[in-house]
């Protein structure tokens, strides 16, 4: 096995050859698949009279045009019935398994990945989608491709890429109260840029992500793309075994293996410690090198918003918003612009920024523990007036493992709107979006202008707990000023 980074190990492993173009052809683990993207890549596939190659390799999900609300079919919406429609056609019959709304296993395809325990550390894994970077909070090498790829993908299980260059990220010390992951990656985007990490897959190390759980290690990875890296990951850890036990892929393993039997449905039972040494060995060896190595005082960082409208235009909650003088000539006119739209001004800081809307929501802070935390924070609280506040779990497991819990019945009756698993008011592709210029305190990743559905819609990017925060006062607040922050 070659010595070096994780992105090295595994990239050299998947490596089928060199291509003339100069590219390599990598071998493909997992490929998973939505609406918005795979139709025409199956389309394509279909004019050629090619079938999908590796369907066992392959999953599907709706998450994008997927109603939040009535969900009976046909959909409301014509348009979103047809996309799910033609996934419907394009799954049907080809052994490629379909995570539907029906299956209880629906859901934002960064968020079933992981828990259904499709996602594992060392695994090659594309979708059509740029925030698969998601999956590599598991180490593994995962990356969004675009249209011709999904073709080549279905069609022959491999994918032509340019190896990247790798920045490690070190994050040291501890957090502190009220700081959660999510803020981290505000704070590395803010200081690198959104173009910072172009060329490079970012490893995120160090005390402060050690001590993640997948859960913020997943927050982080997702937004790897919005500081312009491809991909980004963490090497696997104990963390990240514990996680892995307890989803499908190994549930039964310590049971079956205590047993000594295979079960009738073939798995495996010894799959868990015989693929754990392997797991182990593709993380990054401690002689390896970087081509950068960007280091982040993890202590320093305070609760973190966006103050513009991309995620890299951000300020920790007691820091003023810059003077866009004082920025270099590339950033300055689109700060003049950001603050022009979001109506901010410099020297102000965004504590007390009026919201309308509240989103806790996206494949970025809509796992079960984003919920808990928010919910532990909602409890015996109530949303301000004027504020339409929601909650749209990241899929139909952790709608349902909080309802079990009861955090949906702790958010409706401190006036949140608990709504049914899919990406939503993250980016509006159905009913769920800001209207007119309604500004929003959002859990998502992306606050590009009209980015929720409304072109003078504004959105500031926080935490799941600072969302919950602003519902609860209509503003952006600082989450340690108030009583009782929880973080579980
Ligand atoms: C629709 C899809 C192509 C898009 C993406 O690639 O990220 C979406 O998920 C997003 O977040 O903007
Ligand atoms: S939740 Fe948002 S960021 Fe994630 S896949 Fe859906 S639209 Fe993209």
């Amino acid at each position: 096995m070659s010595e070096g980074t994780l992105y090295d190990k595994v990239w050299d492993q998947h490596k089928v050859t060199q291509l003339p173009t100069g590219q390599d052809q990598l071998f493909v683990g997992l490929h998973l698949v939505h609406e918005v993207t795979s139709p025409q890549a199956f389309g394509m596939l279909k004019e050629r009279d090619q079938e999908v190659a590796f369907p066992e390799r392959t999953h599907a999900t709706v998450d994008h045009i997927v109603p939040t609300g009535n969900r009976d079919r046909p959909y409301r919406d014509e348009a979103a019935e047809n996309m799910m429609a033609e996934l419907e056609a394009n799954v049907r019959g080809s052994g490629i398994e379909f995570s539907d709304p029906d299956s209880g296993n629906q859901g934002i395809v960064h968020v079933i990945g992981p828990e259904q325990g499709l996602t594992q550390p060392g695994m090659t894994i594309v979708c059509g989608d740029s925030h698969t970077s998601t999956h590599g909070a598991f180490g593994a090498l995962a990356f969004g491709i675009g249209t011709s790829q999904i073709r080549d993908v279905l069609a022959t299980g491999c994918v032509a890429m340019e190896k990247q260059k790798v920045r490690k990220i070190e994050v040291t010390g501890e957090l502190g109260d009220g700081v959660t992951a999510k803020d981290i990656i505000l704070t590395i985007i803010g200081k690198l840029g959104t173009d910072g990490g172009v060329g490079y897959v970012y490893e995120y190390a160090g005390e402060a992500i050690e001590k993640l759980g997948m859960e913020g290690r997943m927050s982080i990875c997702n937004m790897s793309i919005e500081g312009g890296a491809r991909a980004g990951y963490v090497n696997p850890d104990e963390t990240t075994y514990e996680w892995l036990k307890e989803t499908d892929a190994f549930e039964d393993s310590e049971a079956q293996s205590a047993s000594g039997s295979r079960t009738e449905s073939g798995d495996d039972p010894e799959k868990f410690e015989r693929l754990k040494p392997y797991w182990e060995s593709i993380a990054t060896d401690d002689d390896a090198e970087y081509d950068d190595v960007v280091t982040i005082d993890g202590s320093a960082i305070e609760p973190t918003v966006t103050w513009g409208t991309t995620p890299g235009q951000t300020a920790g909650i007691t820091e003023p918003i810059p003077d866009p003088d004082d920025l270099s000539e590339e950033d300055r006119d689109t700060a003049r612009r950001a603050q022009k739209h979001m109506r901010v001004e410099p020297g102000d800081t965004m504590e007390g920024y009026d919201i309308d809307v509240a989103f806790l929501g996206s494949c970025t802070n809509a796992r079960l523990k984003d919920l808990r935390e928010a919910a532990a924070f909602v409890e015996g609280r109530e949303v301000a007036d004027d504020v339409r506040a929601m909650v749209v779990p990241g899929s139909q497991r952790v709608r349902d493992a909080a309802e079990a819990e009861g955090l949906d019945e702790i958010f409706k009756t401190a006036g949140f709107d608990w709504r049914e698993p899919g990406c939503s008011m993250c980016l509006g592709m159905n009913d769920d979006q800001l209207e007119g210029d309604e500004a929003s305190a959002s859990s998502s990743n992306r606050n590009f202008v009209g980015r929720q559905g409304s072109k003078d819609g504004r959105t500031v990017l926080m935490s799941p707990i600072m969302v919950a925060a602003a519902a609860v006062t209509g503003k952006v607040t600082d989450v340690r000023e108030m009583e009782e922050v929880a973080t579980v």
